[in-house]
């Protein structure tokens, strides 16, 4: 008989995990934030995420920290005080601003999680999907739909697909789970299957070259 050992193997080295800087009304949000942190550990993950000790975003990286697992913050100069985000548990990237924060994220990242959370979260969680629309990146993105949090969004989606705004395949960029063990099992399965508006390559060759000003008038 094969005897499972504690620590599972995963393709993945590092998650960024976008949440909250509240922790939220529910103890369920808390408990998902923290439930997240531990399977991370328990799959040897490390975590990258937006730095600091407020909300979900110091419960999951304290749950990582806590489990002896590696968490790397990304946080812009104005928001390392102490007493605007508290303190980053782990190593600190410290970055110009919240622009290259994203791009820093993205970059260190093998896949993305969003968990409750608001405005900075929507807009992170938007972004990577845009980004894996567009075929800057084919990293999974996931969406731990606690509680049903994300009901309303998901619903939305789902109109813009039917007005013809979302492709249907690009429905499929975002995977959901209720759970974080479900969630991460999943994205390890995950295949792309969108169709992509340029490849990967032209966009990092887009990056090396740097913005370039072109005459539209020739
Ligand atoms: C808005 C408030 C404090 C802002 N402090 C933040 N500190 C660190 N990271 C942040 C902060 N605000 C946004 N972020 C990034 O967006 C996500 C959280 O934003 P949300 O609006 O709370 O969902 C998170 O993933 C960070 O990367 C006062 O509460």
């Amino acid at each position: 008989m094969e005897i499972e050992s504690e620590m599972k193997v995963s393709k993945f080295k590092r998650i960024c995990v976008f949440c909250g800087s509240s922790q939220g009304k529910k103890t369920s949000y808390q408990d998902a934030a923290i439930e997240l942190g531990k399977e991370l550990v328990s799959r040897n993950i490390d975590l990258v995420y937006g730095g600091g000790s407020i909300g979900l975003m110091g419960l999951v990286s304290q749950a990582v920290h806590d489990g002896g697992g590696h968490v790397i913050g990304v946080i812009p100069k104005t928001l390392m005080p102490r007493e605007l985000t508290g303190e980053t548990v782990g190593e600190v990237k410290a970055v110009a601003d919240m622009h290259q924060r994203k791009a820093e994220m993205a970059k260190h990242s093998d896949a993305f999680i969003a968990l409750p959370g608001g405005y900075g979260t929507l807009e992170e969680l938007l972004e990577v999907i845009t980004w894996a629309q567009l075929g800057i990146h084919d990293k999974p993105v996931g969406l731990l739909n606690v509680d049903g949090y994300y009901n309303s969004l998901l619903s939305f989606i789902d109109k813009a697909v039917e007005e013809g705004f979302i492709s249907p395949s690009a429905r499929h960029i975002l995977v959901l789970a209720p759970t974080a063990k479900v969630l991460v099992q999943k994205l390890e399965e995950y295949v792309p299957c969108h169709e992509r508006v340029a490849s990967k390559v032209s966009w990092e060759m887009e990056q090396q070259l740097g913005y370039t000003d072109y005459d539209i008038s020739r």
